[in-house]
């Protein structure tokens, strides 16, 4: 998975991990922390353990892939590994990336309606050349093409789009989460029972910044090529859902609904915005987490579903580092 930022990809990853703790499928994991390599490309040498030659069932963690040549990822992937990412409306995915990173007083030092009035100003002085996350169209360059600095209408960002549109198998759109992951099942040729989620990372009512609709027809403007690409992949994913028949879809996602209604009822104590060890909060920013019900402790989905990133990127690490010492001793 191609994990773009600010975008449900933490929901998503969520998912994957289950499966992987489940299955016992090999993950490919960042050693500390949730990036692997990036702000460097990416690199095996970048995973934890690795060997030099093994091949991983699951990559899910954020990282930057400069190009798609074919000669990197697909290296350290299974062969048969699908090749999914995850787009959400460039309007209110550019407001939670700005809020979250607090880049109005880490990064570019003004509040975000102020920047948006003269972004290529603030983007001159302090975007940094090598970022973890870039200040303009931040969903593109997290599926391989820095278009930070193109002009709007240059043709790379449409050849660029082609290519990822053969290299993706799908495209998540935020926006119809639940839509796309019934598409997923179909895809990956599992139950409804393995895309159930609760909504991961998403942050405190206190802690978002509202956006007027000029800062909004601003967002558009500045990240013209994460327009197109959500447009396009948005449109692909209403011809799937086309394909795929829009009676069963609707019925499939009333199923979905259904089940995560059940589940929240059963798994859920409480939600928090602060103070969770199993959290990582960016200063001065409240994230939802979930704190399982006293009498579903021991139910092992309930754990899972409400397992923020960083847990589960510590359970599964764990089981990595004891995998190795095995079989190294
Ligand atoms: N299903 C669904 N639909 C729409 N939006 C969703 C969904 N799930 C998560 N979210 C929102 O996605 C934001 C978190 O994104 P990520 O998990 O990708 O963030 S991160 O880059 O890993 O930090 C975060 O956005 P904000 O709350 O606006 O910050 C989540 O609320």
């Amino acid at each position: 998975m191609v994990k773009t930022h600010k975008s449900s990809s933490s929901t998503l990853q969520n998912i994957l991990f289950r499966k992987a703790e489940d299955l016992n499928l090999s993950v490919a994991l960042p050693p500390e922390e949730a990036y692997i390599g990036s702000p460097e490309n990416f690199n095996r040498r970048f995973i934890l353990g690795d060997d030099g030659k093994r091949l991983y069932n699951i990559m899910a963690s954020h990282m930057k892939f400069e190009t798609w040549k074919g000669n990197d990822i697909q290296e350290v992937m299974a062969p048969d590994a699908k090749y999914i990412s995850v787009l959400r409306n460039p309007a209110t995915q550019y407001e939670s990336m700005y809020t979250y990173y607090a880049w109005k007083s880490t990064r570019y030092m003004v509040e975000l309606s102020t920047f948006l009035k003269t972004p290529e100003k603030y983007m001159t002085i302090y975007e940094p050349e090598k970022p973890y996350v870039a200040g303009r169209n931040p969903m593109t360059f997290d599926n391989g093409l820095d278009a930070r600095k193109l002009e709007e209408g240059d043709p790379r960002v449409d050849k660029f789009i082609t290519e990822l549109d053969q290299r993706h198998h799908l495209v998540l759109i935020a926006e119809y989460f639940d839509e796309s992951l019934i598409l997923l099942k179909d895809l990956m040729c599992w139950t409804i029972y393995d895309v159930i989620h609760f909504t991961m990372n998403s942050r405190s009512r206190e802690s978002l910044v509202e956006t007027s609709s000029i800062d909004e027809d601003a967002i558009l403007k500045w990240n013209w090529a994460d327009v197109k690409l959500y447009s396009h992949f948005n449109k692909i994913l209403w011809e799937k859902i086309a394909n795929y028949g829009e009676k069963k879809m609707a019925s499939e996602v009333a199923h979905l609904r259904e089940m995560k209604k059940n589940l929240t009822k059963e798994c859920i104590g409480t939600t928090i915005n602060n103070g969770d060890k199993r959290v990582w909060y960016p200063q001065g920013i409240k994230i939802n987490s979930y704190i399982v019900n006293t009498h579903a402790r021991r139910k092992h989905l309930c754990g899972q579903l409400t397992r923020p990133e960083h847990g589960y990127l510590n359970l599964l690490r764990e089981r990595v580092l004891s995998v190795n010492q095995l079989t190294s001793g």
